[in-house]
């Protein structure tokens, strides 16, 4: 099997083909991120907001949040993998219940919640567990849920060339519930859908119907 490179988000590689290569090597870490410029921009925001980032106790914080906060904006490396579809399946693979890590670009706090991930398959299929790793490349950034949600969308129909796929995202903001509004336990929902599931109402009711979202 051949592994070539991708640029994180580069949608111009084409799985669809079936001599295509079998694995696409999607690079995970982002650029741009300043360990000691952020640890040094941790122990500012500490003294801006009263404390004492010289005391015993905060003395480690810039470096824990610092490392805290690169983590969380690191998606992992992974290769994309997907078989020739010899059976000519042709009904919808659907991977419910992923869990989504994000955080929200205007609070830098978290959203969590979940991903229903479907595609109708074309020529090739894909690892079950590589929609839960697309979920987590896009996640892992400053967000908003919208734009996270038609990434993954995109990425998948870019990438894989199916018939159709969608993609629901449900999830609490952390920026909704610890402050401002407190609306505590509101959950919101997105959605982004390509191809069949998108023009065929039949097909898309029954993609939203299989993510438990009335379409
Ligand atoms: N559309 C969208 N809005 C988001 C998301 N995450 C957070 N927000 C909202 O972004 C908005 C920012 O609004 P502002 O009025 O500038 O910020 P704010 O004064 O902190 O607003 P409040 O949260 O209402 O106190 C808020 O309404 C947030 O709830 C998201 O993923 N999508
Ligand atoms: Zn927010």
């Amino acid at each position: 099997m051949t592994t070539i490179r991708s640029e994180l988000a580069d949608p111009t590689t084409q799985l669809a083909d079936p001599d295509a290569p079998a694995k696409l090597h999607v690079v995970g870490g982002r650029p741009g991120i300043d360990l000691p410029a952020a640890q040094q921009a941790v122990a500012d925001l500490l003294r801006a907001l009263g404390r004492d980032p010289d005391s015993a106790h905060l003395a480690d914080t810039p470096r824990r949040v610092a490392n805290a906060y690169a983590e969380m904006l690191t998606p992992r490396e992974f290769d994309l993998t997907t078989f020739p579809n010899d059976e000519g399946y042709d009904e919808l693979v659907l991977a419910r219940d992923i869990p989504v890590q994000s955080l929200c670009e205007h609070h830098l706090l978290p959203f969590e919640g979940v991903a229903h991930v479907g595609y109708l398959p074309g020529d090739r299929i894909l690892g079950l567990s590589k929609l839960a790793r697309v979920v987590e490349l896009f996640a892992r950034d400053l967000q908003v849920q919208e734009r996270l949600t038609k990434q993954v969308a995109d990425w998948l129909q870019g990438h894989l060339a199916p018939k159709g796929v969608g993609v629901v995202i449900e999830a609490e903001h952390q920026c909704m519930s610890l402050r401002g509004v407190r609306a505590t336990g509101s959950r919101t929902v997105t959605s982004s859908v390509h191809g069949v599931l998108r023009t065929n109402p039949a097909s898309r009711q029954e993609f939203f119907a299989l993510t438990g979202i009335a379409a």
